[in-house]
């Protein structure tokens, strides 16, 4: 399998051993920011992971994605960003040809069965996920901890997922039992209310540009 790290070599699946427990955070990282890394570092902590995998998406399959710079320079900008020893900035959903979430999880759920795997999200992707392929299924393969962003609190929580997934949503005092719970299990992460995104950091370099 085929990552990128340090140095840009295509390299495999980063170093996995049974039981580990990792997050699996997929975006669009355009570009990275310091939100990203705030979240990794929010769910390293209360979910009690050992690494979180940043999946620098070839492309979100919901968004137009003709202005999206190379995989490479995202994954390379990214892990000056992420700048963590327990944060891997990955290209694996590129290697292993796959877009959709359900796909991902699926087959890095058959490559390493001993991990204990968890999808890590931002508030507005609950939002959304009723739009997501086969979303119910991707519940159901494993944990999910949703973070809290600015301005996303309310439509995530009352949103369609979160409302056909009530029952299986866990207590925010058990966080650390998450990544052991057998799916469908999700929770809501208090504590960040960042304003950080792609989108207003693009904004702010055009407008510089244009000055
Ligand atoms: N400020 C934030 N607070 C909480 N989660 C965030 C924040 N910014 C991004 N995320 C989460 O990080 C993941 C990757 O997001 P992405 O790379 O699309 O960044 P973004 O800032 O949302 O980008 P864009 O503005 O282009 O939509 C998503 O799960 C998203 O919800
Ligand atoms: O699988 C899907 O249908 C799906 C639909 C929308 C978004 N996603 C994933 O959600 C993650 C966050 O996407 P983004 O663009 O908000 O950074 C990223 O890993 C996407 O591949 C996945």
């Amino acid at each position: 399998m085929i990552i990128r790290r340090e140095g840009g070599d295509p390299l495999r699946l980063p170093l996995v051993a049974p039981g580990l427990k990792v997050g699996l955070f997929g975006g669009s990282f355009n570009p990275a920011h310091a939100a990203h890394r705030e979240v990794s570092l929010l769910a390293l902590k209360r979910l009690r992971l050992d690494r979180v995998w940043w999946l620098v998406s070839p492309g979100n399959p919901l968004k137009d994605n003709s202005h999206l710079p190379t995989l490479e320079e995202r994954v390379v900008f990214a892990r000056t960003v992420a700048a963590h020893p327990r944060i891997d900035v990955t290209g694996i959903e590129a290697a292993l040809g796959t877009r959709y979430t359900f796909e991902t999880v699926a087959a890095l759920r058959a490559r390493a069965p001993q991990v204990r795997f968890v999808w890590i999200m931002g508030a507005d992707n609950l939002t959304g996920f009723h739009r997501w392929q086969n979303w119910r299924d991707l519940a159901g393969l494993l944990p999910i901890a949703v973070v809290d962003r600015m301005g996303d609190s309310l439509s995530a929580t009352a949103s369609r997922a979160a409302r056909a997934l009530a029952r299986d949503r866990v207590e925010e005092s058990d966080a650390a039992l998450l990544p052991t719970l057998p799916p469908p299990a999700w929770i809501f992460l208090h504590g960040m209310k960042s304003p950080v995104s792609s989108t207003g950091i693009r904004a702010a370099q055009s407008a510089g540009a244009a000055d």
